[in-house]
Parts: C-alpha cells; sequence; structure tokens
C-alpha cells in the first residue's frame, strides 16, 4: 500500500521558489533551547533534495499554540539556529510569516539557501485557515510541498488552504510515514498486534473501534485500561477512570468478543497511594484495587502475557504507555512492552510523543521499524480519518 500522492520526485523544482511546510513544533526548556531535535532531523532529507535540485527554499512551521499573537517564546528563532547546524549552512531568519518584507527576503533567495518564516500560529487566520492569508503564504512561492506529517490532521491555511493556489506535493518524511501507516492497517502480516495505552480511553474510542476490525489482538494498558476493568465490574479504589466511558469499554469488550478479537487487558497492576518517585509501588491482581490506591502500571504478570502476546506478532502498532512512565517505579510495564516489540522482530510502527519516549527510555529505538513524528495525526490515522493535509495534494 502506498501513497498516491505526487511527491517531490514528480515536480521540477530547479531555480523555483519551494514553499515547504514542516512540523518544527518541537519542545523546548525555560532557556529556550530545544531538548529533542527529532523532528527537525526528519525533515533533512526533503530540504537537502530540494536545495540539490537548485531550489529556494521558503520553511514555515507552527511551534506550539501562541493564540494568533506575536509572541517572542514561540518564536521559531532557536530553530533556524539548530537547523544551520544541522544543514551546514546559515539559515535565515524571516521577521514575520508574510507581507512585502518576507516576499522580498524570499525574491531574494538563491538556489539552495533557505529562508525560514515565523511561527506560522502568530496569525490567526492561520488555523482558521483563512484562504485570504493561504493565498499571502502561496505568493511567497511557486511550489508548496507539505512534510508536516505531525501537522497533516489540522485543517490550516499552511497545511491545507495554501494548496488551493500552488501546485502541491508531499515530502519524503511525509511519504515514508503514510506509507508505514497505510502498510499496517491495510495490508499486515500476520498477526497483527495492537497494543493501545495512555491516560484516556476517550482520547482513543476511534483507534480501538477502528482497530478491532483489523488486528488479531489487541493490548490495553495504562491509565485507560482502568475503565475496562471497571467495566468488568472490579473495584479500582482511586485509579483514574472515565466514569462515563464504562458502558462504551463493555460495548468495546462485547464487539472485541463478537469479532473474535483477542482483548487483553491488564490481569495484575502495580498500586500507590499518590504518584511520587520512590514511592515503592505494590502489585496486586487487577480484581484486587485497595479503595485507597490507584492502579499506575501494568504489573509483572500481565507484562508476561503481553510479552508473548507480542512476541508472536509479525506487526505491531503502539500508541501510549502502559502507565505512569514518567515517574519510576511506575515504568517498568511499557519498558518491558518497548522491550518485547523490539525483540519480536516485528513490523513495529510506534507514535505518541510519550510512547516514543518510552522506545528511547529503554534503548530500543534502533529496533523499531518506523517510528512517527506525529501524536495526534498518527491517532487520527489509526482512527480511518483522512488527513487534510494529505487530502489537498495532487494525485499521482
Ligand atoms: N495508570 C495510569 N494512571 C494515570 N495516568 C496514567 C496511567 N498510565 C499512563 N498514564 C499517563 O498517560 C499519559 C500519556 O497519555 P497519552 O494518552 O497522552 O499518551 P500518548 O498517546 O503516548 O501521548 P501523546 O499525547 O504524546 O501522543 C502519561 O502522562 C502517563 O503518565
Ligand atoms: O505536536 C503535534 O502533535 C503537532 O505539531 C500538532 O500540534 P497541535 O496539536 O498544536 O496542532
Amino acid at each position: 500500500m502506498f501513497m498516491n500522492k505526487k511527491t517531490i520526485r514528480d515536480v521540477e523544482v530547479k531555480g523555483k521558489k519551494v514553499f515547504v511546510r514542516v512540523d518544527f513544533n518541537v519542545p523546548l526548556n525555560e532557556n529556550r533551547e530545544i531538548t529533542d531535535d527529532t523532528r527537525i532531523r526528519a525533515a533533512l532529507p526533503t530540504l537537502q533534495y530540494l536545495r540539490e535540485q537548485g531550489a529556494k527554499l521558503i520553511v514555515a512551521s507552527h511551534l506550539g499554540r501562541p493564540k494568533g499573537q506575536f509572541n517572542e517564546k514561540y518564536s521559531l528563532k532557536p530553530v533556524a539556529k539548530r537547523l544551520s547546524e544541522l544543514l551546514g549552512i546559515e539559515v535565515k531568519m524571516a521577521p514575520d510569516v508574510v507581507g512585502p518584507e518576507v516576499e522580498k527576503m524570499a525574491g531574494e533567495l538563491q538556489p539552495g539557501e533557505v529562508l525560514l518564516l515565523e511561527n506560522v500560529r502568530f496569525y490567526p487566520e492561520e488555523e482558521k485557515n483563512d484562504p485570504e492569508f493561504a493565498r499571502k503564504l502561496a505568493r511567497l512561492a511557486e511550489i508548496y510541498v507539505n512534510d508536516a506529517f505531525g501537522a497533516a490532521h489540522r485543517a490550516h491555511a499552511s497545511t491545507a488552504g495554501i494548496a488551493s493556489y500552488l501546485p502541491a506535493v508531499a515530502g519524503f518524511l511525509m511519504e515514508k510515514e503514510i506509507n508505514f501507516l497505510s502498510r499496517v492497517l491495510n495490508n499486515p502480516e500476520r498477526p497483527f498486534v495492537a497494543i493501545i495505552g495512555g491516560a484516556k480511553v476517550s482520547d482513543k474510542i476511534g483507534v480501538i473501534e477502528n482497530l478491532l476490525g483489523k488486528v488479531d489482538a489487541l493490548l490495553i494498558g495504562g491509565g485507560m485500561a482502568n475503565t475496562f476493568l471497571k467495566a468488568m465490574g472490579y473495584e479500582t479504589g482511586k485509579s483514574l477512570v472515565e466514569e462515563d466511558k464504562v458502558n462504551l469499554a463493555r460495548e468495546l469488550m462485547n464487539k472485541a468478543k463478537e469479532m473474535g478479537v483477542k482483548l487483553l487487558l491488564p490481569i495484575d497492576v502495580v498500586v500507590a497511594p499518590k504518584i511520587e518517585a520512590g514511592v515503592p509501588g505494590k502489585t496486586v491482581a487487577a480484581d484486587g484495587i485497595p479503595a485507597e490506591e490507584m492502579a499506575l502500571d501494568i504489573g509483572e504478570k500481565t507484562a508476561k502475557l503481553f510479552r508473548e502476546e507480542i512476541l508472536k506478532a509479525k506487526t505491531v502498532v503502539w500508541n501510549g504507555p502502559m502507565g505512569v512512565f514518567e515517574v519510576e517505579p511506575f515504568d517498568r510495564g511499557t519498558v518491558a512492552v518497548a522491550e518485547a516489540v523490539a525483540e519480536s522482530g516485528a513490523l513495529s510502527v510506534v507514535g505518541g510523543g510519550d510512547s516514543v519516549a518510552a522506545v528511547e527510555k529503554a534503548k530500543v529505538a534502533d529496533k523499531i521499524t518506523h517510528i512517527s513524528t506525529g501524536g495526534g495525526a498518527s491517532l487520527e490515522f489509526l482512527e480511518g480519518k483522512k488527513l487534510p493535509g494529505v487530502e489537498v495534494l495532487y494525485d499521482k
């Protein structure tokens, strides 16, 4: 299954001004230093290729959620610096996103040069997908390239609207992400096992529903598993539970049974009275959560059960941690799952910032077939939704 959209290989870019939308929404610390540049590195193949082809690059991204106002805290300046280092050339930083000054800077670019625009979300028109703003962005260039997979689920001016005014194609990162996710969803080698965790069922209902029709086994851990345990009639103490989703969890379990899909829930959990580093967790059976405690991780027996299932898999997709993995010792279940995925030798796709962090913590990132740069975007894809940032691109 391959993406049926044109890519930068299908257009002539030599000497042309190319508007490249990337997702440089990277984490920064309080000194505004980039703490993880994965998303910048992931866009390099597209940027390098375009430079080598003699294109003039106008690169655009959002950073955080500045709510439609200029705010130095959300400036892309630190990104321009990092990108300069990675590309080994000076990336010019535009003082604005649109307007005469930016148009002039874009017009003066030489083949192979790169101009980074300021945060597109400094304008409220960006998130409103305002056609006039999209037209202003389009005026900066002759071709539009979308490589921002992480923002492809947003129908914004720079991810979707702009494509009405320019020839629009995908970059290499977009192509790679879509190809891996489509292969997993539409043509998985079996057994196909999905692992879903994280805080809330409500965030992932659509994903679970869609995956039930595709997988051989679905393993549920993390905070969301508590809502399922409650649906089974178990006492969940002070655990995170979505009371209004208990019936839905029951329906999903029945549906899995009807469809012959193996749905595995925790059989034991690690509990503690509070979430605090170093608090000794206690392992109890899933139906034995004490009234005053919270389930914060899957237990060892569950980790073993999940591991056995994962080791049988030929395809694995994973989103969301198995517990409060940021706080030790509640990271053990998540790390065990990461290790099993790595050992399985299955084609594995991991998405969501937390699961990616867990894979890195377990030091197995190099054994994962594809680590997605998209959180929300990969979830929406797994839900079976069409991504606006992909839909607007030229068909092959
Ligand atoms: N048993 C639990 N009780 C409370 N919180 C939990 C539990 N298990 C996991 N969590 C929390 O869930 C959060 C992650 O959930 P989320 O649904 O955001 O995951 P994700 O999809 O990997 O993340 P992202 O938002 O980066 O895509 C973590 O902060 C973790 O501490
Ligand atoms: O970090 C992300 O998931 C993307 O950059 C999208 O960001 P957003 O959720 O603020 O639209």
